[in-house]
């Protein structure tokens, strides 16, 4: 322990690589609990914190009112939806993510699920596990869809978005189109992204991918009058957050055969419920949010979050402070 050095407060584990660089910096007590910390424990560990490393705990104002030295929270994930971010700035509590770093494999994923719902990669593993593969079956009943020259939309073509256009486009020759808050020209420029209305979007895909950040605006924006407008053919994948979609409506046009299929990374509770009538669904693939889960991601954004967290406590240039607490 060293008094010289700012006290932080490491509320989930992160490997030595990260841990050791914080420690160069900072006098660090982390939490070495199997699972998520509770709440209480968290909060009790924030009394003479001055930095938090986290993932997903709420940075609230009952949070904040228990941690009165607190200056700088790093989050070891790009959304920071678990932010409040009038609070912290109110408190002047400095709030920084991990961008960039884990693009590339965040884009592999959602192509994953691409692939495995139009090929019904799951479904059919499955079938093929249980002993249901025999001779003489007709084989359209294992037919699926192709990827390759379909159409894509994104909602939401920003840093993730312009990775799974990358490959969509070059690899697999997809028509692209985008939807966002304002246009993004390159991605006009290098992918042949078509910018057009929600509408239009909704009704040209074949693949329709939810990007965007989970905000006031997004959450359950994407609801039943949006599947009412999908091809029936369609594919929807979600690999942003659960809240931006409301989730019945999902259901409904699935169950309805109102769209084709899904791909899910996230829910709108975590862990989904093992009753959700989501995963009784064929023709829905569920993962366990692990769009950034790689070895080697997940070693970046823990040394961005350290790197973050010393540079905020010190005042130096670097840190990826969130576009809303930037001064
Ligand atoms: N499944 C997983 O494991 C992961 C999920 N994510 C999620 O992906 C999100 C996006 O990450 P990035 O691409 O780095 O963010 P980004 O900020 O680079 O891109 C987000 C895009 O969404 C657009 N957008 C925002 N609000 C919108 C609205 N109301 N309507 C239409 N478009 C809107 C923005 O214009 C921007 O182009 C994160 O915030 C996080 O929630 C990120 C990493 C891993
Ligand atoms: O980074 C994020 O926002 C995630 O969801 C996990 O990588």
């Amino acid at each position: 322990m060293d008094h010289g050095k700012p006290k932080v407060f490491a509320a989930k584990r992160i490997p030595p690589e990260a841990l050791a660089y914080l420690e160069q910096y900072c006098d660090v007590r982390s939490w070495d609990g199997d699972g998520p910390i509770p709440r209480e424990r968290l909060l009790a560990a924030l009394a003479d914190a001055e930095g938090l490393l986290t993932s997903g705990d709420a940075i609230d104002d009952e949070l904040l009112a228990r941690a009165p030295k607190l200056r700088a929270v790093s989050t070891v994930s790009v959304g920071y939806n678990h932010f409040d971010l009038d609070a912290m700035r109110r408190r002047g509590v400095v709030g920084t993510h991990t961008p960039y770093v884990l693009d590339d494999t965040v884009a592999d994923l959602v192509l994953a699920l691409m692939l495995s719902a139009a090929r019904r990669v799951t479904e059919l593993d499955a079938y093929v596990k249980s002993g249901r593969w025999e001779r003489g079956q007709p084989e359209a009943a294992l037919f699926g869809t192709d990827v390759h020259h379909a159409s894509l939309g994104i909602v939401g073509l920003g840093r993730i978005g312009e990775r799974i256009a990358q490959r969509a486009v070059h690899g697999f020759g997809m028509k692209l189109y985008y939807h966002n808050r304002s246009r993004n020209p390159e991605a006009e420029e290098r992918y042949g992204a078509q910018y057009v209305s929600m509408d239009e979007l909704l009704g040209e895909s074949d693949f329709v991918v939810l990007m965007t950040p989970l905000t006031p605006k997004t959450e359950r924006f994407f609801r039943k009058e949006h599947f009412d407008r999908m091809k029936p053919s369609a594919f929807f994948i979600n690999a942003s957050r659960g809240r931006t979609v409301d989730e019945n409506a999902l259901v409904e046009a699935l169950a309805t055969g109102r769209i084709r299929g899904a791909g899910l990374d996230v829910y709108e509770v975590e862990p989904v419920d093992p009753s959700h009538p989501l995963l009784a669904m064929p023709n829905v693939v569920t993962l366990p949010h692990i769009g950034s889960a790689t070895a080697q991601t997940r070693r970046d954004m823990a040394l961005t979050a350290a790197r973050n967290l010393v540079a905020s406590l010190r005042g130096d240039e670097g840190a990826y402070v969130v576009k809303e607490l930037r001064s």
